[in-house]
């Protein structure tokens, strides 16, 4: 009964975000998940890194795996160039429809595309039904068990294309052990490890880094 966590940072957003201005969306959901609950946004801290590797790579079509209440979406989608796209697959219906009005409160539904469903079913649609070639660049930030096997998905259905970036939340906390495996051993792979805390919290994590070289 009553409001989800989720709804309630949607709430907050609505009542304190400036409409059209991504940062302060981004800004108000950090001032609720530091204040009043925690919750699994990528956060200020992780944000950061995110944002240099966004402003390095400079993306044009841009995939995240998890988009939760949409904070990563509106992170990554204020930095896109003119004519840059972010397609954000999340298999839960709730979230969906949180991430959306987040998005639209930001003024950025016009750069991302929120594909409901779950990660195995979506990936292999792309090309064909989301009109996608290769993409410049994932993020990945759903279940921690699902990154190895839509690494191996995304390779498969030709997606990635010499130079493409994944990156991956959460390597430490809660940890993708097979994920790190997988990459750091594979000769398709260069990778980089980026320590940092878990959002919201002293705790340990990391982001990954991991280039597709074809
Ligand atoms: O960024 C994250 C953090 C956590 C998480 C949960 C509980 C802890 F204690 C610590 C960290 C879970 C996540 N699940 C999916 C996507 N991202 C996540
Ligand atoms: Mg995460």
């Amino acid at each position: 009964s009553g409001l989800s966590k989720e709804e309630r940072i949607l709430d907050w957003v609505k009542q304190h975000a400036v409409v059209g201005d991504p940062q302060s969306v981004l800004d108000t959901i950090d001032q609720y998940c530091y204040q009043k609950e925690w919750a699994m946004n990528v956060g200020d801290v992780k944000g950061l890194i995110v944002d240099k590797v966004i402003e390095e790579v400079k993306p044009k079509i841009l995939l995240e795996l998890g988009t939760y209440c949409g904070y990563s979406a509106v992170r990554m989608a204020r930095l896109l160039p003119p004519g840059g796209h972010l397609f954000s697959i999340e298999c839960n219906e709730s979230f969906a429809a949180i991430a959306q009005q987040v998005i639209e409160v930001a003024g950025l539904q016009d750069k991302i595309s929120i594909l409901k469903g779950p990660s195995q079913e979506i990936i292999p649609q792309l090309k064909k039904k989301y009109e996608i070639n290769t993409v410049d660049m994932v993020f990945l930030d759903h279940w921690k068990s699902c990154y190895v096997p839509d690494t191996k998905l995304l390779e498969e259905s030709g997606v990635l294309r010499k130079g493409s970036v994944l990156l991956a939340d959460n390597v430490i906390c809660p940890g993708a052990p097979d994920f790190l495996e997988y990459v750091r051993n594979s000769q398709r792979y260069e990778c980089t490890n980026y320590p940092a805390t878990v959002e919201y919290m002293h705790m340990n994590d990391a982001l990954e880094k991991a280039v597709f070289l074809g």
